[in-house]
């Protein structure tokens, strides 16, 4: 199989590609090395304060679960990188035991979630604004305050392991300053200190939005926009503010490690007897909760496969739905044999739901291209999918999987009607991803939803240009938020009339039964939201951590009318 234009051969993504990777707080022309850290910053994250002695000497005193949480929480406030990339690379190089490396993980990842909590805490508790404080400081402030509010670390370690490790890291003076503010902190207990922050009426028990923000630790216009959600998939009016706050409360607990077994690949045997317990939702799934995930059988080959369960059943309903008679992979009225259908992922970068749809593609005789713009990411790709044999460079006849480096809204004019199932798997907020990226509600926007809207817009376009009269089309974002979901979904539908939209959690629950099952199958928008014009209930599906345990995944499949 040969790919046009900017197409590439797997194994070379095209110098072609930009990174637009917008995708789960990615901004525009990033560029990250290994350890997720954003290249040639420099020292932008401010004036630094560290102490004259060497590193390897200050290193020495500084306890190592709380370095590895404090260097991780430095790379995220000064270059951007993102924790769940630095993290293990700190761990490692601390050599940090299993027990370690948890207290590590707890500390990193809930001083950041908590950070809007703990910052109005430490607001109270500093002389001056917060951002006039030297940015290793403030984060080091930030560690203190979880382990004396959001763990149960006894004060006194608390206070002196934080001060020892500004003392050693930053240097004396910061040391004295961080000391005082912690004492302060730990004046009162973490109730004590919501109850003075973030109160709630007496009377009726409700809490300003400003207060939930505090409470749950969230900024306002998320809380906002999920509340809007909630309204939109008609979540009863009753019991509203506690959904919300158990939506909150869900983005900040840390989510069980979900894995997947590619079909017709990867055994989910060796793993289970390694401890993790069939996933009670997705088909080939399961869930581990007991450490690192990278050391059970199969994963470092790449045939089981971390990924959030949400995920997963969107890449097989996208599969399971029928395609119509003028697309390929049907039979003709003759019986005769017809090609196999070709399946495109506009969207691939880092390739979760791509390796999942290159194994059902070579169960079902078809071809999957899998698209990405930003090099490193169609890198990352192309490692995804190396355990599904057949790409396009390997021996393998058949070529099962093979990918193309290079703007997904091009594809369209490129390669009109040439595809039988499409997924867009759209750049996106990333709001239903929360509990995965603890940093990025503090980094998003509101801004940033102006030109992701356009850019989703653009290549829900391209995607119906390349799709095959008959052809599905499975429209995904990683975020209820009504302007990149319910509303996306009406504006496509009037730009093109030939759409049909499709019974999306039908297809849902035929590959998860257990959804119904449970009597919790996804939200759809309520009929008087004003979010369903042209659709009808169930044709949308909105998956919920809280109700779900998965990311707040939306899906909306279409068939693209026959002429
Ligand atoms: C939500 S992520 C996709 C996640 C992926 N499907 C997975 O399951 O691993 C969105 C991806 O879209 C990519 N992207 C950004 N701009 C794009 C464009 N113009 N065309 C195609 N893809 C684009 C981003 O680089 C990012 O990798």
């Amino acid at each position: 199989m040969s790919e046009q234009g900017k197409s590439r051969r797997s194994g070379q993504p095209g110098k072609s590609g930009q990174d637009q990777g917008q995708g789960q707080g990615q901004g525009r022309n990033e560029r990250r090395n290994d350890q997720g850290r954003t290249r040639n910053r420099g020292t932008s994250g401010g004036p630094r304060q560290y102490s004259a002695s060497a590193p390897s000497q200050r290193r020495r005193s500084a306890d190592p679960s709380r370095l590895a949480a404090f260097e991780t929480l430095t790379a995220v406030s000064r270059d951007d990188a993102y924790a769940n990339l630095v993290l293990p690379g700190r761990i490692a190089a601390h050599r940090l035991d299993k027990r370690d490396a948890g207290f590590a993980t707890e500390l990193t990842y809930g001083a950041l979630r908590g950070q809007g909590f703990y910052d109005a805490v430490l607001a109270t508790c500093v002389d001056r604004p917060l951002d006039q404080l030297d940015r290793p400081v403030l984060d080091a402030l930030r560690l203190g305050a979880h382990q004396l509010l959001g763990m149960r670390v006894p004060s006194h370690a608390a206070l002196d392991s934080t001060v020892s490790l500004v003392r050693d890291q930053i240097g004396a003076g910061p040391s004295g300053l961080v000391n005082a503010v912690l004492r302060k902190v730990t004046a009162r207990d973490r109730e004590a200190w919501l109850d003075q922050l973030a109160p709630v009426d007496e009377q009726t028990g409700a809490a300003s939005d400003a207060a939930l923000a505090i409470r749950h630790s969230h900024p306002q216009w998320i809380i906002r926009a999920l509340r809007q959600s909630l309204a939109n998939h008609g979540r009863p009016a009753e019991g509203r503010t506690a959904e919300l706050e158990a939506l909150l409360e869900a983005d900040n607990a840390a989510p069980v490690v979900n894995l997947v077994a590619l079909p017709g690949l990867g055994d989910l045997q060796p793993v289970l007897e390694a401890g993790a317990e069939p996933g009670p939702l997705a088909p080939g799934s399961a869930l581990y909760r007991d450490g690192d995930a990278g050391r059970l059988p199969g994963v470092k080959e790449g045939t089981i496969r971390v990924q959030d369960v949400g995920s997963q059943l969107t890449a097989r309903a996208l599969a399971v739905v029928p395609v119509g008679s003028a697309a390929s992979g049907t039979q003709g009225a003759s019986g005769d044999a017809v090609a196999p259908e070709r399946w495109l992922d506009l969207c691939a970068g880092p390739g979760g739901k791509a390796a999942l749809l290159a194994a059902l593609a070579r169960e079902q005789g078809a071809t999957l291209l899998a698209n990405e713009p930003a090099e490193h990411r169609a890198r990352l790709v192309e490692n995804a999918l190396a355990a599904v044999p057949g790409g396009a460079s390997s021996a393998d006849a058949g070529n099962t999987w093979s990918i193309r480096c290079g703007d997904g809204r091009d594809l369209g004019a490129e390669q009109p009607e040439a595809f039988d199932r499409i997924l867009v798997d759209a750049p996106c907020t990333g709001l239903g991803a929360l509990r995965r990226r603890p940093e990025s509600r503090w980094r998003r926007q509101p801004s940033d939803l102006g030109p992701l809207t356009e850019l989703q817009r653009q290549l829900l376009d391209s995607a119906v240009e390349a799709l095959k009269p008959g052809g599905v089309l499975g429209y995904v974002t990683c975020s209820p938020h009504p302007a990149e979901t319910v509303f996306q979904v009406q504006d496509v539908l009037k730009r093109h009339p030939g759409l049909e939209l499709l019974d999306t959690t039908g297809y849902l629950t035929t590959v998860a039964p257990a959804l119904k099952d449970a009597g919790s199958e996804p939200t759809a928008p309520a009929a008087d939201s004003g979010a369903n014009s042209g659709t009808r209930p169930g044709n949308t599906s909105q998956l919920w951590p809280h109700l779900h345990a998965t990311d707040a995944m939306f899906m909306a499949l279409f068939r693209k009318v026959e002429s």
